[in-house]
């Protein structure tokens, strides 16, 4: 690959006019399984699920240290989570609904959600545990206000533009209950933009998701690496966010 071929991947056009369709034709010609919306690592599944679960737990039923002394007590309630770029669903069913009472799906690709509500989790629905199966960009996703607890985004920010993801983040933030969480769990490239011209998405450094965090007005409150990923694949980040006024409530 010449150097300016090289170059060319490292810069994001965020000016291409399909670049949301390019997601939505890649996906669409991908299986709707675990290992189709894992690009072929359904392998990963279980212990990505459980790094998120111990991620997030500490939120849920609270900390507790040396001798079981309770360090921090619940943050959020274990009622309503939000499941973005949900895929088949693989999120909800392994990690979410392990956690949450209910859970809302919402998803890009008709024929994931689609998979999600008449078969993946048919169960959970019939069960009363899902609230919406919604097929939507997340570039149009309009929570309905102070409805979650927790939002969880994975594996698919890389397909929002800079500009989207920040008005993204604004409205999960109205989205959320008072005390409510936003959970990122993303790939993170060592330096700058990875473009990836076949389904236009990108990924983006820690450097920069922080730099995007902070012009959304959200708040790092707990940040971590999901060890025990395959060595040829990005490091993967997890992130906890708080909307920043919630700090200056409660003061
Ligand atoms: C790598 S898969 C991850 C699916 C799921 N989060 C998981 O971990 O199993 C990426 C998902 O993002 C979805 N997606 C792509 N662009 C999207 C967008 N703009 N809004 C919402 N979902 C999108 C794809 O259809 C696909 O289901």
């Amino acid at each position: 690959m010449s150097e300016e071929n090289s170059k060319d991947k490292e810069t994001p056009d965020f000016q291409k006019e399909d670049w949301y369709t390019d997601a939505l034709e890649y996906w669409s010609e991908k299986p709707a399984t675990i290992d189709g919306v894992l690009g072929g690592y359904g392998e990963i599944d279980e212990i990505d699920v459980e790094g998120s679960r111990l991620f997030i737990s500490e939120y849920i039923y609270g900390k507790k240290g040396a001798r079981n002394r309770i360090i921090s007590s619940p943050r959020i309630s274990d009622e309503y989570a939000c499941d973005c770029g949900a895929g088949i669903g693989r999120v909800t069913k392994h990690f979410l609904l392990r956690i949450f009472k209910k859970v809302d799906l919402v998803e890009y690709t008709p024929k994931f959600i689609k998979q999600a509500e008449n078969d993946f989790l048919k169960k959970e629905k019939e069960e009363g545990r899902i609230g919406e199966f919604i097929c939507s960009g997340l570039q149009e996703f309009m929570p309905k206000e102070g409805k979650y607890d927790l939002i969880w985004c994975q594996w698919v920010l890389g397909h929002l533009k800079d500009d989207d993801l920040i008005k993204f983040f604004e409205r999960c933030k109205k989205g959320l209950k008072p005390k409510g969480l936003i959970g990122v769990k993303e790939n993170v490239s060592v330096i700058g933009y990875q473009f990836d011209e076949t389904d236009s998405s990108v990924t983006r450094s820690d450097e920069i998701y922080k730099k995007i965090f902070q012009k959304s007005g959200l708040k790092i409150v707990k940040e971590e690496i999901q060890h025990g990923m395959p060595e040829e694949l990005f490091e993967v980040k997890m992130y906890a966010l708080e909307n920043v006024d919630n700090q200056n409530q409660e003061k």
